[in-house]
């Protein structure tokens, strides 16, 4: 899950010493941890209406008096989580916790503590302790998704899109037509939220297959030794070759008496037992792609039979595992529209 702020820059690795830094928080998943500051500066400012961070708006945000301006920026970090010590190595270099130097406006009262929210704050909470003398301000986790998805909703401009056919197209939200409608967060597992308004929400489905089974079968299957080179692989394989078509059952023609065109997946990684080929001949590229397809198609899926389920129109899509990439949101989108036969339209927002 992912604490989202407006205003988001990644951080790269700059010298924080001149800016004053404000607020920490962490997100600590099964897969990643992510981590939030805000850094004051005057070339910079984060406007909490529009979700602006640049310098090129600074004249903007200046120009803007009747909302809360903030002069600084949000910097995020991710970390793996299998090596959280990186992430308390970053914290303690650039100094972000209680007590570090550039640590400036901190109350006494609240001097160790750091929100958190995830499964890691309570995994890690002794390994912070110990290490930096961080106590972690646990905050539940569906708690702080569903607020984020909705403050993000409603405030930024621009932040929730619909991806069909190759073309991104973003959506106006009504703040007084936004609920209720059926988060989907995909991380390492997925979780399936109907949210109904300001901290009314009830998670009402999920499934384990998810962001890490992506990442822990492609490794498995591919040897790839990141995520995004298991990703970048994706891009370039053709599913064809792994997954058994409706064709290639049906002698080339569509089932149509049961709409199944003959390019439909009829089986995910199917045709990988009924050739003869030998194992090293399937190309690693060719098996990331199934496996995105595979679990992209059904999340797509159970999504849309939730929303079916509880009636709900509208489907936001959020997580790590979507970070954007065309594919994964191309594939999410087509499953939904081929199971609500073109009624329910998948919207997907950044992770
Ligand atoms: N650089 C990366 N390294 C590892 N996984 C990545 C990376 N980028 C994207 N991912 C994907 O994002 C997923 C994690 O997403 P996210 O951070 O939203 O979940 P999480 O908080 O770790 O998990 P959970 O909420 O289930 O505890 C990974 O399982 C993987 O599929
Ligand atoms: C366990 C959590 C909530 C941790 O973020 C997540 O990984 C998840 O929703 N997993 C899916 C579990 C299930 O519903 O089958």
């Amino acid at each position: 899950m992912d604490p989202k702020l407006v205003g988001a820059e990644e951080s790269s690795d700059r010298n924080e010493s001149s800016g004053h830094i404000y607020h920490l928080a962490l997100d600590i998943g099964g897969s990643l941890a992510k981590l939030v500051y805000f850094t004051k500066d005057n070339d910079h400012c984060v406007n909490l209406a529009l979700g602006l961070s640049h310098k090129e708006n600074l004249a903007i945000c200046n120009g803007c008096r009747s909302y809360p301006v903030l002069k600084g920026r949000l910097n995020f970090m991710k970390f793996e989580t299998s090596k959280i010590n990186e992430c308390l190595d970053f914290i303690q270099s650039k100094k972000l916790h209680p007590g570090g130097t550039q640590h400036q406006v901190v109350s006494a009262s609240h001097e160790t503590n750091i929100k958190a929210t995830g499964g890691g704050a309570y995994k890690y909470a002794d390994l912070f302790k110990e290490r930096l003398g961080i106590s972690l301000d646990k905050e539940d986790e569906m708690d702080c998704l569903v607020a984020g998805a909705n403050f993000l909703l409603k405030v930024v401009h621009r932040e929730a899109y619909t991806y069909i056919d190759g073309q991104k197209e973003f959506v106006q939200i009504d703040h007084n037509d936004l609920y209720p409608y059926l988060l989907v967060n995909i991380g390492s597992g997925v979780s399936m939220i109907k949210v109904e308004g300001d901290g009314k929400f009830q998670r009402v489905s999920g499934t384990s297959v998810g962001g890490g089974t992506f990442w822990g079968l492609g490794r498995l299957l591919t040897k790839c030794t990141s995520f995004d080179q298991l990703l970048e692989l994706s891009h370039r394989g053709n599913n064809r070759v792994i997954d058994m078509l409706v064709g290639d059952i049906y002698g080339g023609l569509d089932y149509s008496k049961i709409g199944l065109k003959s390019t439909a997946i009829a089986s995910s990684f199917g045709k990988t037992i009924s050739n003869n080929k030998e194992l090293e001949e399937y190309q690693p590229e060719d098996i990331a792609r199934s496996l995105l397809r595979m679990i992209s198609n059904n999340i797509g899926q159970i999504a849309y039979l939730n929303a079916l389920r509880y009636g709900l129109k509208r489907i936001f899509f959020g997580g790590f595992f979507i970070r954007g990439h065309a594919y994964t949101m191309d594939t999410i989108s087509v499953a939904v529209n081929f199971w609500s036969k073109g009624e329910a339209k998948a919207t997907v927002f950044a992770a």
